[in-house]
């Protein structure tokens, strides 16, 4: 696992754009005839990558026309054009300002009548494109890695999962007062992470510093989710000074001197 820490989340998420376009350039160029696959996240950490991303397309240094996208996870219970619904929030701030096609935008229907049957083909539909190639992710303040909550197995799939108490009361402030956030959600599971040829995470912040240190420094556990990208090929941790804050200095040296030794 490279663990690449920056000055600042301005800095994590440039990295973070950077990547993702070196990414799709090199996919195009190998001018494969399966579409770039990418799963995508909301939360706040992800703001400044996709204001990037927008802008990289405004200014014609890359498309999405040919890019499929599936998101991680969708509130239950939440029409499309609910303002705190993740739809309204991809769409608001990231795909109503590219140029992807609507066809190709992938998220969970929270809305859905069998919720079952709605997790069981957002997986077939992963598998019909071939796979996720890279999956975007950010991390709860509890070591979650889309909506697995802790105590997931870190084998699931797609499927619908009720919320913790922790994750209603941070991601409150989303909402005008806490009774309105839902209790449940569609999630895809950690192993439909865990399947993704690439899993870059970004994050920043003193609140993510703890899940951040139980992620590298201890062992993989389905009590701080994410913590299972210990077992993935290719996995990158792009995070601020501020979310190193429990790492030891030693893990903090080590991994920034990996990064100078092999610039790329
Ligand atoms: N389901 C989302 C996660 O996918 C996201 O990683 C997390 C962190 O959000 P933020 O980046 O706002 O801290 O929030 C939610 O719980």
């Amino acid at each position: 696992m490279r663990l690449v820490i920056k000055d600042n989340s301005e800095q994590a998420a440039e990295f973070i754009s950077q990547l993702i376009k070196n990414r799709i350039l090199e996919h195009q160029k190998q001018s494969s005839t399966r579409k770039f696959v990418m799963g995508l996240p909301t939360g706040s950490s992800p703001l400044p990558i996709y204001k990037r991303l927008i802008k990289m397309v405004k200014d014609g240094e890359l498309s999405f026309k040919d890019i499929v996208t599936f998101n991680m996870d969708e509130y239950v219970g939440l029409d499309h054009d609910h303002p705190f619904s993740y739809h309204y929030f991809m769409w608001e701030n990231f795909f109503k300002h590219i140029d992807i096609q609507k066809e190709n935008v992938h998220i969970l229907d929270g809305k859905a009548s069998d919720h079952q049957l709605e997790c069981k083909v957002y997986e077939e539909k992963i598998l019909k494109f071939g796979g996720i190639d890279l999956f975007l992710g950010g991390m709860g303040v509890d070591g979650h890695i889309a909506f697995n909550e802790p105590g997931s197995s870190l084998a699931s799939r797609t499927r619908l999962k009720t919320l913790t108490k922790d994750t209603i009361i941070v991601n409150s402030r989303f909402f005008e007062n806490i009774s309105q956030v839902p209790t449940q959600a569609l999630t895809v599971g950690v192993g439909t992470v865990m399947d993704a040829r690439e899993v870059v995470l970004i994050v920043t912040g003193h609140s993510k510093a703890t899940a951040l240190y139980k992620t590298i420094e201890e062992g993989v556990s389905h009590m701080w989710t994410a913590s299972a990208i210990q077992y993935h090929k290719k996995a990158i941790i792009v995070c601020d000074e501020d979310a190193t804050d429990e790492l030891k200095v030693k893990t903090v040296k080590y991994f920034k001197q990996v990064e100078q030794d092999n610039q790329f």
